[in-house]
């Protein structure tokens, strides 16, 4: 039976500047699929779902949807048309409740007269909040209540709401637990069953195998080929996206799980945020110290308070000289570097350069006198641009309009280029390409072979058990468990400790 098409790319163009983000890109997505978009970081993926979406307009070529010329204004008329987005980062409005994220700019659906129908606009989005399995959350309270992963929740009611034809997924399920994801996984198949579409963004092999029905590959903005279901494998996706092999080993090989006998920095006791409870640790010279867990298990908690940018409510955490850290100030002065899973919020500033980010915690080492350095500063930032690859026109460059993943580069680079001793991780390959993950696992094994300490936290257990000297799983706040690297440590093992 002849497909029907829903969306229809022609040709189109995208330019940044000197940026040819997308050129001469065909594509056209089928009604009843769930259509993977990959790519390399900064390859042009997140520019095709913002075009379609009326995010960005395009420079030139022809787009239909749904058999109709597509030119939306802004992303309300491309909503009108039928499509919702669901994006990377943080795409909910601070100050305002969750039903009023849900509705925003359709709010007159509430309208009686001068005033809003609140209690018919809270049972319409409790109603979708639990159509999604999202009861938890409560339609009347405000968003700051909800961490990230339930605000991402809170973001997929807003955009299954309008019953959309085409549902964007941008980069969304590392932002999720893994409940979260599952909740995802079931919307979207529901969605092509639906005889609607889907079109997904993922830098995670294994869901994109799981979910898609068919595969479109973009390399440097270009589209390089489509990949129908029975023609996708990983290594035939990897190797197009890369236009090259790369190995299927990504982490380690070593099973020497050895470190330092120095202890460089203490946790003791420590209680912070809504679960986590009495929890201590240590962490030692040349350590990998991964720590897992459920996504709400409080290991996020964990890495904010270690790095002294949440209250504590009992406990201390110490650094080996003695230093109490207290606060990002202190940790900093001890060489202590963080990258925060809410990267745009609290790792970066998006509306400064390249330049100022990566040379932000190093602005001691810069200062010549009572001048900073400009040249010094730009060549800490060349290298770490050279040493990250990351993909931008220069250091000069805002960090606002890098790709996502070339934004986690970023942070990743402004606390190797400030020789950080101590590095707190959390979640540090979101959003990265696959060829980019393998350089940082390396990245990581050389620091920790310099004898530099790093905790990562992370919800992904292959990456767990590929890099870490021990594991500390934490369940309900609480040490459940603290895992050895070996041979016989498997995903089991860790998953038993979780539960
Ligand atoms: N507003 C902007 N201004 C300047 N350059 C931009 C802007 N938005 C995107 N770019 C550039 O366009 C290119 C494509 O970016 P895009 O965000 O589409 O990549 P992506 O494939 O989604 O990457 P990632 O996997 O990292 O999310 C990148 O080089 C990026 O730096």
């Amino acid at each position: 039976m002849e497909k029907e098409v829903i969306l229809k790319c022609t040709k189109m163009c995208k330019s940044f500047g000197p940026t040819k983000a997308l050129v001469d890109v065909d594509l056209v997505v089928n009604r009843g699929e769930i259509r993977g978009l990959i790519g390399e970081n900064g390859s042009g993926k997140s520019t095709i779902s913002s075009i379609v979406a009326g995010v960005l307009p395009y420079d030139s070529g022809n787009i239909e949807f749904l058999g109709k010329p597509h030119k939306p204004a802004d992303m309300l008329e491309a909503q009108q048309a039928g499509i919702s987005m669901v994006v990377q980062e943080a795409g909910t409005i601070q100050n305002l409740t969750v039903m009023a994220n849900i509705f925003v700019g359709k709010e007159e659906r509430f309208s009686r007269g001068l005033f809003l129908d609140k209690k018919a606009m809270k049972k319409e989005a409790q109603q979708i909040l639990d159509e999604i399995g999202a009861s938890h959350i409560r339609a009347d309270d405000s968003i700051m209540r909800y961490n990230f992963e339930d605000r991402k929740l809170v973001e997929i009611a807003r955009a299954l709401y309008e019953k959309p034809e085409l549902l964007i997924v941008d980069e969304t399920t590392t932002a999720l637990p893994h409940k979260g994801r599952e909740v995802l996984y079931r919307l979207m198949k529901k969605q092509a069953k639906e005889n609607r579409a889907v079109l997904f963004i993922s830098h995670d092999m294994d869901e994109l195998m799981d979910n898609c029905n068919a595969i479109t590959v973009l390399r440097d903005g270009r589209l390089i080929a489509t990949l129908n279901e029975d023609e996708m494998s990983i290594p035939k996706m990897r190797s197009l996206m890369i236009g090259r092999e790369i190995s299927d080993e990504y982490y380690r090989t070593d099973l020497d799980g050895s470190f330092g006998e120095e202890v460089v920095l203490k946790a003791e006791h420590l209680s912070a945020g809504e679960i986590l409870e009495d929890f201590s640790f240590e962490l030692h010279r040349g350590e990998i110290l991964g720590i897992g867990g459920l996504s709400d298990c409080g290991m996020h908690d964990l890495g904010k308070a270690v790095y002294g940018a949440v209250k504590l409510l009992t406990g201390k955490v110490i650094y080996k000289d003695g230093t109490e850290i207290k606060s990002p100030a202190a940790a900093v002065s001890k060489k202590m570097g963080y990258v925060s899973k809410n990267r745009d919020i609290e790792s970066l500033i998006l509306s400064s350069s390249i330049t100022s980010n990566v040379a932000l915690p190093s602005l001691n080492k810069l200062q010549k006198g009572v001048y900073l350095s400009a040249k010094d500063e730009e060549a800490l930032t060349n290298e770490q641009i050279k040493e990250m690859s990351i993909k931008c026109e220069n250091g000069a460059q805002t960090v606002d309009n890098l790709s996502g993943g070339n934004k986690q580069k970023v942070v990743f680079g402004k606390w190797i280029g400030n020789k950080a001793e101590i590095l707190i991780l959390d979640c540090p390959t979101r959003g990265i390409d696959i060829g980019t993950k393998v350089a940082m696992y390396k990245l990581m094994y050389r620091l920790k072979q310099e004898g530099r300490s790093i905790i990562m936290i992370s919800e992904e257990i292959p990456e767990l058990i590929g890099m870490s000297d021990r594991i500390i799983v934490i369940r309900d706040g609480k040490l459940s468990g603290i895992l050895e690297r070996s041979d016989t440590l498997n995903e089991h093992s860790v998953i038993e400790c979780m539960l």
